[in-house]
């Protein structure tokens, strides 16, 4: 399984959390990744850690003021991005568009999307893999595998049915590893979360509990 946790702009330690993502990451057969703010990304991938920026922009080189330059997240240490986040969201244009423009920073690319209609489409865009988050949920606490389980399975089925090579993801309020098994257990290749981690008290002990069944 797939555990990426994403920072958002909570006011947490990034390098903190970086350094328990890599540790833990050493101590399980899973796969644990960081998604750090831009202005972090390169203080978290000198940790070690697996790390992934949150959004990349559908631009080259130029005049884009503003813009977040997907060979600059790429240079900064970024071995993946979050292309269209429920709190980042993009036309279907732009996802196409900032999909084109992390494969050319060679990044990984996890298109994020609100319901299994969304992840057909997502998943025609070729990204390496698809997440699906349901807004409501996200940050409640209340695991997506449990609230709305048929969602990660419709959109399991909704993204092998457009390319079976497209990895699912899913994620919204997840925070123990039994969440993670159940997540698996719906078809789904891993997990992303955030408060979980980025809020609690101890971000080790939370990660350790989410790949302790793994
Ligand atoms: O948006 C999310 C991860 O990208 C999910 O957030 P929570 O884990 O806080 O529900």
């Amino acid at each position: 399984m797939f555990v990426l946790v994403n920072l958002k702009t909570y006011p947490c330690d990034p390098v903190a959390v970086a350094e328990a993502v890599r540790d833990v990451n050493e101590s399980t057969d899973a796969r644990v990744a960081v998604a750090p703010q831009a202005a972090h990304l390169e203080r978290v991938a000198e940790t070690g850690a697996e790390t992934w920026a949150q959004h990349v922009d559908p631009i080259d080189y130029g005049s884009n003021t503003g813009h977040t330059l997907a060979e600059s997240v790429a240079e900064a240490g970024a071995v993946g991005t979050l292309i269209n986040h429920s709190e980042q969201r993009l036309k279907l244009a732009d996802v196409d568009g900032a999909v084109e423009a992390a494969e050319r920073a060679g990044l990984e690319t996890v298109v994020c999307a609100n319901n299994p209609a969304q992840i057909g489409a997502a998943a025609a865009l070729g990204p390496d893999a698809v997440a699906v988050e349901p807004p409501e949920l996200i940050g409640t606490g209340t695991p997506v595998s449990q609230a709305d389980p048929d969602i990660v399975e419709d959109a399991v089925e909704a993204a092998q049915a457009v390319d079976a090579d497209v990895s699912v993801l899913c994620g919204a309020g997840i925070s123990t590893g039994d969440d993670v098994v159940a997540a698996g257990d719906l078809g789904s290749e891993g997990v992303l979360l955030a408060s979980g981690v980025a809020k609690a008290d101890d971000p080790t002990a939370a990660l350790e509990d989410l790949v302790a069944p793994l």
